[in-house]
């Protein structure tokens, strides 16, 4: 939608509206230095006098086209992805509606680039391309400094949304330590562009609790605490106070957990989903998509979820996230308990099939099999395999080519349209890669991917058709920034069960698979922002009917909730700035802007590092 449009909006009264300019309480060079307000050649006559600008820009008045033509140029120079990656962050940098605006128009080119697999090289970069800080470094040794150091955040209404992780389980390469602030970062990124999320008004942290990554213990560039990770008492602490300060300092603040570890991720998600507006990106969010793929799935192969058979390889954090919203969806559609559901699915990890016989996780207990009718199955995927005949077949084991020819055509002997989804992070760790997949099932299988892949194409059947298939990315990314979008505009109180059930129809909904079963079984980055607002106004019509929205006047008409939901998503373009003194701002320009948070941080940026 146009700014134009936006400006017509019946909603543009709402506090978190994008319409209109923007209050700007800085000028010359701190203005240029924040990159929240800087238009850089972009700023029009007007501004430069307005906001001292003369003299510190050169004379000829861009519009934001030229500008991210130049960047594009500038971007596609740089040798590899890395590289590209690396000039991105220094955009983002320096003026943020150019950042947004360039990666919104390259979207496909670009998602891989902020995200991962490349952003997966960042992160274990981190120290070695560290050039300036960017979000909350909290301190395992320093416990009461928590509070200190998240106030210097804002003020309570400005932050909206905050991504944390302590660093151990990034992106499927592990243990990072202090590198985790990037992912915090990287998904943030991905809430704007994608659902729209304010990016003045979100937060990213890093616990550092300490690393057990050897690699960087013994690299003296480390950036991060240069000791073994703190587990325990110690641990649960540091977690809670940053929980409990940032509840208090950010009271509206949604906070979305991201690749911790798995001895913590589903502990810490159990603990605090029943108090505070909380979500667990690997273990909701994967789960959330990875069913709508499924339903996607079963819809070509016109089956349905009572008559899945699903078999999970790395019943680990995502692994068992999955099993979980699975088990759930077919427990509602079949009117039946959960552990009764949990017979439809079995778990595959280090040890074979998961039985009663296992020593097993907190979570992976109600799918163990009766270790006595296991009969000889328990030893190998493929046994499991010939034995149980699953329609559905995940991977999240971080097990590169575990999906071998033999597995992957077991899959397909006795299913016609079977599913197969290797989800493991970065591209080099995917179970199989698509081609294959296609290849041994003769084109047959349905397949999507954790990262994403180019299309494949045939021939495919008996008669070579040389068909094109295009391979959906499943990722969480697809859903989480509609899960978060929908949570902060209606100020959930909870993020519910049936909330995450709304999620998964929204996407589900807008399979592609569904009205031709040649299409990808997701949605692809390029529709994502409709996906978003589908996602969110589900979230929202839940969350109102549960009783957990604790937004005022929210429309109940679909449309209208639609363009309520679209009116508050940022996008990027460049608003005229509005000059105000920073104690004259209205509050709710000091909500937007954080004046007084932007002037401290302009004046930090204006140092560097
Ligand atoms: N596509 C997506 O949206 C997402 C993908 N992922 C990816 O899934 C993978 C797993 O992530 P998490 O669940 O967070 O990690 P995790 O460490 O919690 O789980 C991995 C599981 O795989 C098991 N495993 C390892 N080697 C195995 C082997 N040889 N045989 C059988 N099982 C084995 C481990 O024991 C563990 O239970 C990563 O690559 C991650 O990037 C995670 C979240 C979302
Ligand atoms: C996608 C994601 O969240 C992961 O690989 O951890
Ligand atoms: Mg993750």
């Amino acid at each position: 939608m146009s700014s134009d449009s936006k400006s017509k909006s019946k909603f543009s009264h709402l506090p978190l509206s994008t319409s209109g300019p923007v209050e700007c309480a800085v000028q010359g060079t701190e203005l240029l230095n924040t990159p929240y307000l800087n238009h850089g050649s972009a700023h029009s006559t007007e501004e430069r006098h307005a906001f001292n600008l003369t003299g510190l820009l050169p004379q000829s008045v861009q519009s934001l086209e030229q500008q991210t033509k130049r960047a594009y140029e500038q971007y596609s120079s740089r040798k590899d992805d890395l590289a590209k990656n690396t000039f991105l962050t220094s955009l983002k940098d320096q003026n943020l509606v150019l950042y947004f605006k360039l990666l919104q128009d390259h979207m496909k080119e670009m998602f891989s680039v902020v995200y991962t697999p490349t952003e997966g090289d960042a992160i274990q970069n981190f120290s070695r391309l560290f050039r300036r800080p960017e979000g909350c470094f909290l301190n395992i040794n320093d416990v009461d400094r928590v509070s200190h150091d998240l106030s210097q955040w804002g003020n309570p209404e400005d932050i909206d949304y905050i991504v944390v992780s302590d660093g151990e389980e990034i992106l499927g390469i592990g243990d990072q330590g202090a590198g985790g602030i990037l992912i915090s970062v990287a998904k943030l990124v991905l809430t704007t562009l994608c659902a729209g999320i304010h990016p003045n008004r979100t937060l990213p942290v890093v616990l550092d609790c300490g690393t057990n990554n050897e690699k960087l213990l013994d690299d003296d560039l480390y950036l991060g605490l240069r000791q073994k990770r703190v587990r325990g008492e110690k641990y649960d602490k540091f977690v809670d106070e940053f929980v409990q300060s940032a509840r208090k300092l950010f009271p509206h603040a949604y906070i979305h957990f991201e690749d911790f570890g798995l001895t913590n991720a589903r502990r810490i998600l159990d603990l605090y989903r029943p108090k505070i507006p909380c979500f667990n990106d690997d273990v909701q969010g994967t789960g959330c998509v990875t069913l709508a793929a499924i339903m996607a799935g079963l819809h070509v192969s016109q089956q349905k979820l009572q008559d899945l058979k699903l078999v999970i390889f790395g019943a680990g954090t995502a692994g068992v996230g999955i099993a979980d919203q699975v088990r759930d969806a077919i427990a509602a559609e079949k009117g039946i308990g959960k552990e009764e559901a949990a017979k439809q699915i079995w778990l595959v990890d280090k040890p074979g099939l998961l039985t009663t016989k296992t020593e097993l996780n907190h979570g992976q207990e109600i799918y163990a099999k009766d270790a006595s009718e296991s009969n000889g199955m328990e030893n190998s995927l493929l046994s499991v395999i010939k034995e149980v005949h699953p329609n559905v077949l995940i991977g999240t084991s971080t097990v590169p080519k575990a999906f071998t020819e033999e597995i992957v055509k077991a899959m397909a002997e006795h299913t016609k349209r079977p599913v197969i989804l290797p989800l493991s992070n970065p591209t080099r760790l995917h179970e199989a890669v698509p081609e294959d997949i296609l290849k041994w099932t003769d084109g047959r299988a349905l397949v999507a991917t954790g990262s994403p892949f180019d299309p494949v194409k045939g021939p495919w059947g008996s008669d070579g058709k040389e068909i094109e298939i295009e391979v959906a990315e499943c990722n969480n990314s697809v859903v989480f920034p509609g899960i978060g979008l929908g949570s902060v505009l209606c100020r959930a109180s909870l993020l519910t069960d049936k909330m995450l059930v709304a999620a998964v129809r929204g996407v589900a909904d807008l399979s592609p698979a569904l009205k031709d079963d040649t299409a990808p079984l997701l949605p692809g980055v390029e529709d994502v922002r409709d996906v978003s607002v589908r996602v969110a106004r589900e979230v929202i019509l839940a969350a109102v009917g549960e009783g957990k929205a604790t937004e005022k006047d929210i429309p109940t008409d679909k449309a209208e909730l639609d363009e309520w939901i679209r009116e508050q998503m940022w996008n990027p373009v460049y608003r005229p700035l509005k000059r105000v003194d920073p104690e004259g701002a209205s509050r709710t320009a000091k909500a937007e802007l954080k004046v007084v948070g932007s002037l401290e941080k302009a004046k930090e940026r204006v140092t560097g590092q």
